[in-house]
């Protein structure tokens, strides 16, 4: 295992990794989707990735499970146990009778007998049935079939309704948080009940069809990265460390994904954190597409409980 410390889950003292494997990529027409998937995921274990995010919305599920078989059948890694694998429940499949059958499909897909981490991928399943969605998700893990629940895109008002229903608290929240959507109200309404944050798009989803690069073209964060001798992309998951967020981070290169990693072994000062506390802040993901007149949510407002 590279530098990455590990974090341990509360509930099941599960050890994660602070630095997460993203695996949601857009499929590039002509492209080979599988085999890209799969040689990022064995490149990334080579160079010492251990925990990794899929979804059953990403297609990732199939190329990640058979880049584990590859690993452990070179020796890469001597046991699946030495991963932290997270996979995300889809809205269509988040009612009661639709979770276990949903959950058994990404094992499946993933070669794998239980994952470490299962989110609710967004909160829209809740606003109709959430007994019986609660019930199916803690039967799963009584099953052992996962190990934690987490939850994804809830900003706070959702998490506490989930936590007004649940037997079993939710480990995590994985969220949009990078300098430039910093999450304040969320971070610290997550940590005083106990739920770590996960960034997913830490550097503004750069490249991707739900992001832009207003992050990594961010004048703050270029300064900073020129005076550290690093790169932007390095400043912006090192300060999210330090904030005590757990990161989910993408790229299919291999010099970047190696790069990534290289954030242990050095740190911002206090008057280089101040400049990023004082960016100004948007939400960059408005998720747009779930919101509508007849849907669950009418608007982005009420979507994101006002957090935008
Ligand atoms: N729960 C949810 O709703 C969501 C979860 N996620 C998860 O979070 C993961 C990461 O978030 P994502 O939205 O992909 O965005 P990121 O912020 O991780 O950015 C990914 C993009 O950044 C580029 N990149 C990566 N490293 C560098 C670097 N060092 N320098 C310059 N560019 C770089 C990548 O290109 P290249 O590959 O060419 O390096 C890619 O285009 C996803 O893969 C997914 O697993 C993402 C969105 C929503
Ligand atoms: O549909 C809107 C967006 O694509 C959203 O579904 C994705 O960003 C997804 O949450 C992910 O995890 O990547």
């Amino acid at each position: 295992m590279g530098s990455i410390p590990d974090c341990v889950l509360r509930w099941s003292g599960q050890r994660m990794p602070v630095v997460g494997f993203g695996t949601a990529s857009e499929i590039v027409e002509g492209s080979d989707f599988f085999t890209v998937t799969k040689q990022a995921v064995l490149q990334a274990i080579k160079l010492g990735y251990r925990h990794f995010d899929t979804a059953s919305l990403y297609g990732s599920e199939q190329p990640l499970g058979e880049a584990i078989v590859e690993a452990l059948s070179l020796g890469l890694i001597k046991s699946r146990n030495e991963l932290f694998i997270t996979s995300k429940l889809w809205c269509t499949q988040a009612y009661g009778d639709l979770v276990l059958p949903a959950l058994k499909t990404s094992l499946q897909n993933l070669k794998l007998d239980y994952l470490d981490l299962y989110l609710i991928h967004w909160p829209i399943c809740l606003k109709q049935r959430k007994e019986g969605f609660r019930a199916a998700m803690e039967d799963c893990q009584r099953l052992g079939l996962i190990k934690s629940i987490g939850l994804s895109n809830f900003a706070c008002k959702k998490v506490a309704d989930i936590l007004s229903i649940v037997k079993i608290p939710p480990v995590v929240n994985q969220v949009e948080l990078n300098p430039l959507w910093q999450q304040k109200k969320l971070k610290d309404f997550c940590h005083v009940n106990g739920i770590l944050l996960q960034a997913y798009s830490p550097l503004g989803a750069v490249g991707t069809k739900w992001g832009s690069n207003r992050v990594m073209e961010c004048e703050v964060l270029k300064e900073i990265a020129k005076v550290k001798g690093k790169t932007v992309a390095q400043v912006c998951l090192r300060w999210a460390y330090e904030e005590g967020v757990i990161v989910i981070v993408k790229s299919f290169n291999a010099e970047r994904m190696k790069q990534n990693l290289e954030i242990m072994d050095w740190s911002l000062s206090e008057d280089e954190l101040k400049m990023i506390q004082h960016i100004p802040q948007s939400r960059g993901v408005q998720a747009e597409a779930f919101v509508s007149e007849n849907g669950p949510f009418k608007t982005l407002e009420e979507l994101w409980d006002g957090e935008i």
